[in-house]
């Protein structure tokens, strides 16, 4: 089965992270992408800005996309305001499939891509939605203090699934180097530390967390459970961080 997976970002035309890292991250998963803009991003050397997609176009792009078939799941990765997610929300509400949602609100430099706050993402929280925080951005939806172990990382998963996600995986990519690398998936009230090796990311190889999300929509729309996913998801993320390709 080829899953049909609706894209929800913002796009950077090089395609290093945002709505084109996405579709090469579905496409190589062996599913259908639906590219719908939410924003317009230049993110260069020197040079950044964001223009947010007009709120009727939004509708109109999902709308139509899901005229011409269905949507097996949803990836949500830059939402730039309030507005493009209450029409995105609109439009995908009886929507019967995994949302995979990336809170990501500012890029790996630090600029602003979005102005949601956690009471935004908290309140997409649903049983088929597995959110992919970071460890910042696990501790900035819960109003934590920064996370520095495991341990941290999976009381944080416990708490998101606690607010109503249906799976949670909080990425450990950056803990400190003492505590090596871990990824942990919270579901169905289990909690599993996935353990991995550091490997070094040459500083083009971006859009880590956009390809990771995506290639989870893609597996979750075929089918795969939550953890047979994650594995996949990760060894996508893998190859690419290896070869700079997906
Ligand atoms: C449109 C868009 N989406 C996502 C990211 C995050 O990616 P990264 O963490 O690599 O900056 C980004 N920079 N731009």
């Amino acid at each position: 089965m080829r899953p049909r997976v609706l894209l929800l970002a913002g796009l950077e035309p090089t395609g290093r992270a945002g709505l084109l890292a996405d579709v090469a991250a579905v496409r190589a998963r062996g599913g259908d992408a639906v590219a719908v803009p939410t924003a317009q991003t230049a993110q260069g050397s020197h040079t950044f800005a964001v223009v947010p997609a007009s709120p009727r176009m939004l509708a109109a792009q999902v709308t139509a996309a899901r005229e011409w078939g269905p949507v097996h799941a949803v990836k949500w990765g830059v939402v730039p305001g309030p507005s493009q997610l209450s029409t995105a929300k609109a439009a995908l509400k009886d929507v019967d499939a995994w949302w995979v949602v990336d809170p990501v609100v500012r890029s790996s430099r630090g600029q602003a891509l979005s102005r949601l706050t956690p009471r935004h993402y908290l309140a997409l929280a649903g049983p088929r939605v597995l959110v992919t925080p970071n460890l910042e951005e696990a501790a900035w939806l819960l109003g934590r203090p920064a996370l520095g172990t495991v341990e941290d990382a999976q009381d944080a998963a416990e708490a998101l699934c606690q607010r109503g996600f249906g799976a949670v995986l909080v990425k450990g990519g950056h803990l400190p180097e003492g505590q090596g690398l871990a990824d942990v998936l919270a579901f169905s009230g289990r909690t599993l530390v996935m353990r991995g090796r550091r490997l070094k990311r040459p500083p083009e190889r971006r859009g880590t967390g956009c390809r990771l999300a995506s290639a989870l929509a893609a597996e979750l729309g075929r089918g795969t459970g939550p953890e047979a996913a994650v594995r996949a998801a990760r060894e996508h993320v893998t190859g690419y961080l290896r070869t700079g390709r997906d």
